[in-house]
């Protein structure tokens, strides 16, 4: 080790310390990733993993490897593509704050919880040239990112010049997605006209318009009529938008889309009513429509019991004490404050299941944090505390814990909905995959590894962590950010200024390729028990499925319908076990499963 890399053995070199470092880097750029389980999104076989100059070159077993090649050991562990977290706010400015995790920080905490690629949004204000915002925003994270990122940008106002600057910023800068706001009245939201006009645009260029989907005017006036009664704290925010007022928009976002001959991609996902307003337009779609959920609504809810009061002539639901809106603290209350909100206890299990059964395609962030000092802007006005939480770290390992040590998802799934299914959407064939010639954006992942989240260990520049005091099993040891390993055996050690610009091409073959008339979602028959879980421990963790390769698209053929390969094992109908596959290592061979890449029913994959 240099003895710059050694002085600095905790983390953090800077992009100097990194230059410095270059030649110690050099003898470092042949990493062997050894006796692990390959997972990704269509099946999982025991392989090891060659990397060179942040490429994959090999995988397979018995490779022939350069001498004075590094080795990781991953004995007992799974070896998956890096995350993609396609929703972040770095060094975002909104409503009077900025938040705390800028593009340095932010990124750090993103490898240090296995995810190797985030996707930002440039939010230009209105009027502002959307060219000079996505500037600013790269002028922003350059110098700082840790990891490769690639840019969203917000329309946010509508006039021809905003439609020719799509045009340069598609052809001219490497993004092929734009996000509209339903919300947000009188800063970011468009009425459904310019909505038109933007998905129209968006449909001609072959981007992906995304829309945060929730109806801003009902919003603006049950704001109104709260304050108006005296509801002033962070209960008033939940008790603004309900559910309904989610789904809505959800329903309308997807009929605009498919009138403007547009795919649709839905930020923020936050209720089983929005769940079910985009299963409902799916059925009519032409084209792909997408559903994003978050860590925050997998990991936390709003402990928010439904409670209808009347506040002079009209109802609203109530948030009582014990309620995270309604807590007694304004500080925990108004950190958990996010749009859309975060709903009743039923919410997280049935937004997980909608993620393992593909009604849901991605698990996002949606990092957008805010320190107490912060957040109090809102204190006597929640319509002012500024809405966001942290997420970009804890995302993995959340979802873990919540999906796969219960036995509703296969570690199969878990890749596709943390990063194959996005690298897909957005068009970014290089990640998401640990196959040969794919970046070697790798996390090495031990299913034994125990943590408590907590505030004072997290990695986020942050003061609160909305999942605090959670225990989970379950996370990575080694993450490596194109060949480089950021994460060493659970030392951190990123370096600023590392990771590049990712360009996004349009015509994504996977949001505008051939795809049938309707899709025909199909559930598959599950018979996890949650009997067959203690302590939630994955050596104790078996999953069963009835598997069942139901994609009706012609974008690609589910591994599921490929021959078996001779000593692969067949998991149709049977049990998958990983206390099986951990523990049998010397015999175990390669499993698919048949679980494509977004899943077996929206008809993408
Ligand atoms: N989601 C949220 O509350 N904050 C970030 C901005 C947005 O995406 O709406
Ligand atoms: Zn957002």
């Amino acid at each position: 080790m240099c003895p710059k890399a050694a002085l600095q053995k905790r983390y953090d070199l800077s992009r100097h310390d990194y230059a410095m470092c270059q030649t110690h880097m050099s003898s470092q750029n042949r990493l062997l990733i050894k006796n692990g389980c390959i997972v990704n999104a269509d099946g999982m076989e025991d392989a090891d993993v060659y990397i060179e100059d942040g490429v994959i070159k090999q995988v397979g077993r018995n490779l022939i490897i350069p001498g004075g090649t590094r080795t990781i050991d991953a004995t007992g562990k799974l070896v998956m593509p890096g995350g993609i977290d396609p929703h972040t706010h770095f060094e975002l400015e909104m409503m009077g704050a900025k938040t705390a995790d800028d593009f340095y920080k932010g990124t750090r905490a993103a490898v240090a919880g296995g995810t190797t690629t985030i996707i930002d949004f440039v939010l230009p204000q209105k009027g502002q040239s959307l060219i000079e915002a996505y500037q600013n925003w790269r002028q922003k994270a350059d110098n700082k990112v840790c990891c490769d990122y690639a840019l969203h940008v917000g329309v946010t106002w509508w006039s021809p010049s905003v439609k020719k600057e799509m045009y340069q910023l598609v052809q001219d800068h490497g993004v092929n997605s734009f996000k509209m706001f339903m919300a947000y009245k009188d800063v970011w939201m468009l009425d459904d006209y310019n909505l038109c006009l933007a998905m129209e645009a968006c449909s001609e260029l072959k981007a992906l318009p995304m829309v945060h989907a929730e109806n801003g005017s009902i919003i603006a006036r049950n704001s109104e009529r709260l304050l108006a009664a005296g509801v002033k704290g962070p209960e008033g925010h939940a008790a603004s938008r309900d559910d309904q007022v989610e789904a809505e928009a959800v329903n309308r976002a997807c009929v605009i889309a498919n009138q403007m001959d547009a795919p649709l991609y839905i930020v923020h996902m936050m209720s089983s009513a929005a769940v079910q307003s985009l299963c409902n337009a799916r059925r009519v779609a032409k084209r792909p429509m997408i559903g994003e959920t978050l860590a925050a609504t997998v990991g936390t809810d709003g402990k928010l019991e439904i409670v209808t009061i009347m506040l002079g002539k009209f109802s609203l639901l109530y948030n009582p004490p014990g309620s995270h809106y309604k807590n007694a603290c304004f500080r925990h209350a108004a950190a958990h404050v996010l749009s859309p909100p975060l709903r009743d206890p039923h919410t997280p299990e049935a937004i997980i299941d909608a993620l393992a059964h593909d009604d849901l395609q991605v698990i996002a962030s949606d990092n957008c944090t805010f320190n107490e000092k912060d957040k109090e802007l809102g204190k006597n006005d929640f319509t002012k505390i500024p809405n966001g939480v942290n997420g970009v770290e804890d995302r993995m390992v959340i979802l873990w814990q919540k999906a796969v040590n219960t036995g509703i998802m296969d570690p199969c799934r878990f890749v596709a909905v943390t990063s194959t299914n996005a690298a897909n959407i957005f068009n970014l064939p290089s990640k998401g995959r640990v196959t040969v010639g794919a970046d070697g954006d790798v996390i090495v992942w031990d299913p034994r590894l125990e943590k408590t989240i907590s505030a004072a260990t997290h990695h986020h520049a942050v003061d609160f962590n909305i999942f605090e005091g959670q225990r989970v099993v379950g996370g990575p040891q080694y993450v490596i950010v194109n060949g480089r390993v950021c994460l060493d055996d659970g030392d951190l050690r990123v370096a600023e200024g590392y990771g590049k610009f990712l360009p996004t091409p349009p015509n994504s073959p996977y949001m505008y390729g051939e795809v049938p008339t309707t899709p025909q979602p199909k559930r598959v028959e599950h018979e996890a028990s949650p009997a067959r879980v203690t302590n939630g421990t994955p050596t104790e963790l078996q999953i069963s499925h009835k598997l069942e390769a139901t994609s009706v698209s012609g974008c690609s053929t589910p591994t599921g319908r490929k021959m078996r390969e001779p000593g692969q094992r067949n998991l149709q109908n049977s049990t998958f076990s990983i206390s099986q596959e951990m523990e049998g290592l010397d015999t175990k061979t390669s499993v698919r499963v048949r679980n494509p890449p977004g899943g077996k029913s929206s008809g993408l994959w």
